[in-house]
């Protein structure tokens, strides 16, 4: 069988993490295409319920508009936890079937940018600001500046695409 892929967004370190792992783990793929969907939920998530859904949402759209047999959606958050903002990131799997969830890397974040996303900001801009840098949203993210660079964007949601792909493939021989 010839396996279709498809991803719910045009974000390149979002695809980079979707097509190194399934092209390490599953066989027999025909193609891998971004589409742009829409994430049903609010430009900045602010909760894990909330970047959850967004992932869904994603991965359920795709899958419609795309007719593929397998779609993914990553999507990234923040969330409280207590006085703690933290990044937050979530992943779904669609297929006809099922849709399958997964999520990774929570790290806080500093005061300065905690300050602009409270006020209303997208954290895409305000690493552009923070950084002197443009589209870090498509490379190293927040993760990778906050990690001294030892984990881009792409890295960080790779894990988490493992988590749905072996999900998928478990429950798949069941
Ligand atoms: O094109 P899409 O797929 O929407 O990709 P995106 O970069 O906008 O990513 P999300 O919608 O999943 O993330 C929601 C917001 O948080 C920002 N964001 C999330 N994680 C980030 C990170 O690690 N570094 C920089 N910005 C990040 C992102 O730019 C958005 O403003
Ligand atoms: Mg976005």
């Amino acid at each position: 069988m010839n396996v279709k892929i498809a991803v719910g967004t045009k974000n390149k370190a979002k695809l980079k993490a979707v097509e190194t792992v399934v092209n390490r783990t599953l066989i027999e793929i025909s193609s891998i295409t971004g589409y742009d969907v829409d994430s049903g939920v609010s430009a900045q998530p602010f909760s894990d319920e909330e970047t959850r859904l967004g992932a869904i949402n994603r991965a359920k759209q795709t899958l419609q508009t795309s007719r593929a047999d397998l779609a993914f959606g990553l999507e990234g958050g923040v969330k409280w936890i207590g006085k703690e903002l933290y990044l937050c990131n979530w992943a779904a799997l669609a297929t006809k079937e099922h849709t399958y969830t997964a999520a990774g890397a929570q790290i806080p974040l500093p005061i300065e940018i905690v300050q602009s996303l409270i006020a209303g900001e997208e954290l895409g801009p305000v690493m552009d600001r923070y950084t002197k840098e443009q589209d870090t949203r498509q490379h190293a993210g927040a993760i990778g500046v906050f990690t001294d660079g030892l984990i881009d964007r792409a890295q960080m949601f790779e894990p988490i695409v493992e988590m749905l792909v072996g999900q998928y493939r478990y429950w798949s021989k069941q």
